[in-house]
């Protein structure tokens, strides 16, 4: 604090003490003459100290749950005050995962805000009194305390404390380590409830960088989640929950688990691993739903095979005739399914019905390698707001790998490259196997031509794209002629 406030500090603290004093001497006056001394003493401390305090308790409530004010002060306090602050303390955060700074117990510092200058202490309290309770309840009672001139009232309450809890939340955020989530029920003994995700720290390092694709498609792709990401007000003027929905689709081995860490990564959500087949029915996915966080990706791996999703669901094909014995069958089935298992409808209210709104700035991204078996209700323009094809690799793709693994970005061998490309189907994962490192105690130079000259060996070795198609041509026809 400064000289002045210092001052005033001191009348403070004398003007306390004279009131515990009073405190003391009350107890032997009659209890109505108690009221009108208490009520005075608070007139004459507001009219002799001109400052106002705020204090921001760590726990509120019975259930000790943390408060969110308190947190976000201690990220502001812990950014803005790491290079003022004498005394910092150090811990790691609840993952163990990195070290969180903040200001260490009675420590004081200040803070400048449209120039106002308040001061922020730290300190803590014992409570003398314990209750028994079931909840483990912290020895110290820690608390943060504001303090500022009575004039700066205005500004304080208007803006200052705004400014405050969005800069901390902010810089919560960007601390937290964020988590790769999975829906296996556990048992949370921190929060002292059961959990319907279990989570892991997200610590992938695929980035849009290392990914190998098209660059005006990447960009294209970049420009949709960034303008996603920064688009609250639009979502919220044109009425539509601040959510997208991505397909990703194309043969195994060509980025689709790849590109949603890269999602992540870039946009720095948390990732839900939803597991379908795991969820006992349609409550149990609402549930889950719900249980989510906002700056998150809800990820469905292999949509097709997690559901009966192709058309009709087989209870209701078999409903459609046969004996009344049969019939019976088929009802029983339906019925079994609806109650145990998770049904299309289910799915697309979890997509887009009114539970799906809750929370907020969400992707939900589907992966498949059999785009044409979806059910086209789940696919719809709206539910799945962007498809992304990924597929076989191009010479493009090749050469972001070739520098990423290799640290080339030309090469003698490059051009038959680009030839056998032009002609042959190659999956990413395929070159990226060819270009691993196999050589330990040979030079980076001898390395890279071994890996290319076995990548040239694999593409020769690879079926050429007319040959693929012809494939797929005859498949399709006899698929054809056994349906009918
Ligand atoms: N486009 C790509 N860019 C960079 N690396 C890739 C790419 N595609 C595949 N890979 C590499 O291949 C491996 C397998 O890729 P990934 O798991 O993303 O494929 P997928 O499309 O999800 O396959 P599946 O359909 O079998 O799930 C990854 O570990 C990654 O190293
Ligand atoms: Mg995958």
């Amino acid at each position: 604090m400064s000289m002045a406030a210092e001052s005033w500090a001191g009348v403070g603290s004398a003007i306390a003490s004279l009131m515990f004093l009073w405190a003391v001497v009350c107890q032997y006056f009659p209890s109505h003459l108690d009221i009108y001394l208490s009520t005075y003493t608070s007139k004459l401390v507001g009219l002799v100290y001109p400052y106002i305090e705020i204090t921001f308790a760590e726990y509120t409530g019975e259930r000790l749950k943390r408060s969110e004010a308190y947190t976000a002060i201690e990220a502001y306090l812990g950014a803005s005050s790491s290079d003022r602050a004498k005394r910092l303390k150090a811990e790691t955060d609840r993952d163990g995962a990195q070290l969180v700074l903040s200001m260490d117990e009675y420590e004081e510092v200040t803070d400048d805000f449209q120039g106002v200058t308040v001061w922020w202490t730290s300190s803590k309290t014992n409570p003398q009194t314990r209750s028994i309770s079931f909840y483990p309840a912290p020895d110290d009672r820690r608390f943060y305390r504001l303090t500022f001139h009575r004039r700066h009232r205005k500004i304080i309450h208007g803006s200052y404390l705004h400014h405050v809890m969005e800069k901390g939340k902010a810089i919560s955020v960007s601390n937290r380590q964020r988590k790769l989530y999975t829906n296996s029920s556990n048992f949370d003994w921190y929060e002292y409830k059961k959990m319907v995700w279990s989570h892991v720290p997200f610590e992938h390092p695929a980035t849009f960088d290392t990914l190998a694709m098209e660059p005006d498609k990447k960009e294209d792709i970049i420009q949709d989640l960034l303008a996603f990401r920064d688009s609250k007000e639009f979502y919220a003027r044109i009425g539509k929950p601040w959510k997208r929905g991505y397909l990703l689709y194309g043969p195994p081995g060509t980025g689709k688990s790849t590109m949603i860490a890269a999602m992540a990564n870039l946009l720095d959500y948390d990732v839900y691993d939803l597991e379908l087949t795991a969820v006992k029915n349609n409550t149990a996915l609402r549930k889950l739903l719900i249980e989510t966080t906002s700056k998150s990706i809800i990820v469905i791996e292999d949509i097709d095979c997690s559901l009966d999703l192709s058309g009709k669901r087989k209870s209701e094909a078999q409903s459609e005739g046969g004996s009344e014995e049969d019939q019976k069958k088929a009802a029983r089935t339906r019925l079994d399914n609806e109650e145990s298992k998770v049904t299309l409808s289910g799915l697309l209210n979890f997509i887009d019905g009114l539970w799906s709104a809750c929370g907020g700035e969400r992707l939900i991204v589907f992966t498949t390698n059999h785009v044409d078996k979806l059910d086209p209700a789940l696919v719809r323009r709206g539910r799945m707001d962007k498809r992304i094809e990924l597929s076989h690799c191009s010479f493009e793709g090749f050469k972001v790998l070739a520098r990423n693994y290799l640290g080339v970005s030309e090469h003698p061998l490059f051009e038959s490259i680009r030839t056998l490309m032009e002609e042959k189907q190659i999956t990413p994962a395929d070159v990226a196997e060819n270009l691993m490192r196999k050589t330990v105690g040979k030079d980076a130079k001898e390395n890279v031509e071994t890996c290319l000259q076995s990548l040239v060996q694999a593409l020769k070795e690879c079926r050429s794209k007319d040959e693929v198609e012809t494939t797929a041509a005859t498949e399709t026809h006899e698929d054809k002629v056994d349906e009918g």
